[in-house]
């Protein structure tokens, strides 16, 4: 803020004893013209304070009407898609429209492509809604786009390719389809024990197709409050379908879809709330444009049937632990980027292996590597493999940290 000039002096009247009628006279006269300029000057001062005092009235009054309309008039929610010359392209969330709209002078320097805002009636956009607004995102992870790669994916080469045909062809080429008048399969159901690669997979696809990838991990979905569950599946597919092209990820969907037990405890029934919500999202998904559905599981024997039925998951794929083949191959991948000593035969490490998941030969890698600066070296060399798993089976006996897994599905 400004800080307004200062005042004028005050004026001074110096009458010396010395002086003759006339001289006083004169000082006078003098002195009361000075103070008539001041006062002139105060006036001037007082009236610009006035002025701009009931300017910042107006606009106060003004921010005051734009505040009310803020809070009375229903704003609807849009997602930012693109910044262009022209202006803000927004697509409205609920009917998928995109608009070509402007934002309020203060906000336009901060929009980006992405940002969740409320609009107005005309579509000028209000507001920038912070990710604690949307409590959708706290449940979901949301990845614009994944890093995963095909290339990262070791040792299930099959499942790649079914996986590819599924989910990625139907996104790519929906007019494939369309000709040889097949449906593609609804969702796909990725079965098989931890660490495999399932949300490797998922992550991959939705890449390449250049989706948006939306995990929720059936978990989240079991909630203490009634209705909350069908919410979140609710606002779920909503989301898939505002983000478009999209791929949804429910993680351990067996927390929601398990069978129906005899227990008849509240919880239970909200969770079965929960599936009859996302059965009858996956019913109604036909119009829900470039989104495709994939859920994991470890519990496969759990699932209820009725998420396994035609239009629902209809494409079973299972994902099991690697061969020893595909141990080598994810070692491979997973040393890619370290300094690993040329005399290492990758593939007798991998033969020693046996139950090793993806995620154990992971850590299996990432422990050998520890092992080399351990020991001040940057080369990673045999020894440093054979004390790394030494420690994950010695882990995995104590179970202080998890081992290679046995899981029974
Ligand atoms: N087939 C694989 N190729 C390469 N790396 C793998 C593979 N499987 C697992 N991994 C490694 O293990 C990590 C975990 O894998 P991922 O999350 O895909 O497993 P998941 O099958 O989804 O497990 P969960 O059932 O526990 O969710 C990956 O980030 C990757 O580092």
């Amino acid at each position: 803020m400004s800080r307004s000039p200062s005042l004028p002096d005050r004026p001074r009247l110096d009458l010396d004893p010395e002086m003759s009628e006339a001289e006083r006279l004169a000082a006078i006269r003098q002195h009361y013209e000075r103070l008539v300029s001041v006062n002139d000057e105060l006036d001037e001062r007082l009236s610009e304070a006035t002025d701009r005092q009931e300017e910042l009235r107006e606009e106060v009054e003004k921010l005051k009407r734009r505040n009310e309309t803020l809070k009375t008039s229903s704003l609807y929610l849009a997602t930012v898609e693109e910044l262009t010359d022209d202006g803000v392209v927004i697509k409205q969330h609920g009917n998928n429209q995109e608009v070509l709209t402007e934002a309020s002078p203060h906000l336009d320097s901060e929009l980006e492509a992405g940002d969740r805002v409320a609009i107005n009636d005309s579509f000028a956009i209000q507001q920038i809604l912070d990710d604690e607004t949307d409590s959708r995102a706290q449940a979901m992870e949301i990845d614009d786009s994944p890093e995963v790669a095909y290339e990262d994916i070791g040792g299930i080469d099959d499942q790649v390719r079914e996986v590819r045909e599924a989910v990625e062809d139907p996104l790519k080429s929906p007019e494939m389809f369309e000709e040889v008048g097949v449906d593609p399969p609804s969702g796909v159901l990725l079965y098989g024990p931890p660490g495999t690669g399932k949300t490797m997979l998922a992550k991959a696809v939705a890449n390449e197709t250049d989706a948006t990838f939306i995990k929720m991990a059936g978990s989240e979905l079991v909630r203490k409050f009634i209705g909350e569950g069908s919410r979140l599946v609710r606002d779920l597919f909503d989301l898939a379908a505002e983000r478009e092209p999209a791929v949804i990820f429910i993680d351990e969907i067996d927390a929601v879809a398990s069978k129906r037990t005899d227990s008849k405890t509240s919880g239970d029934a909200e969770v079965q709330r929960t599936m009859m919500q996302l059965l009858s999202e996956m019913d109604g998904f036909e119009e829900r444009g470039e989104v495709r559905i994939m859920a994991a599981t470890n519990r496969f024997d759990m699932l209820d049937e009725a998420i396994l039925r035609p239009g629902r998951f209809d494409r079973l794929i299972e994902v099991p632990k690697p061969d020893v083949e595909g141990r080598e191959h994810i070692l491979r991948i997973h040393t890619r980027e370290m300094n690993v000593a040329d005399d290492v035969d990758f593939g007798e490490i991998a033969a020693s292996l046996e139950d090793y998941s993806g995620a154990d030969i992971a850590a299996l890698a990432t422990e050998a590597g520890m092992f080399a600066i351990r020991d001040g070296r940057t080369e990673i060399r045999r020894e440093d493999f054979d004390d790394a798993y030494e420690k994950i089976e010695d882990a995995d006996e104590q179970t202080t940290i998890p081992g290679p897994t046995t899981y029974q599905y």
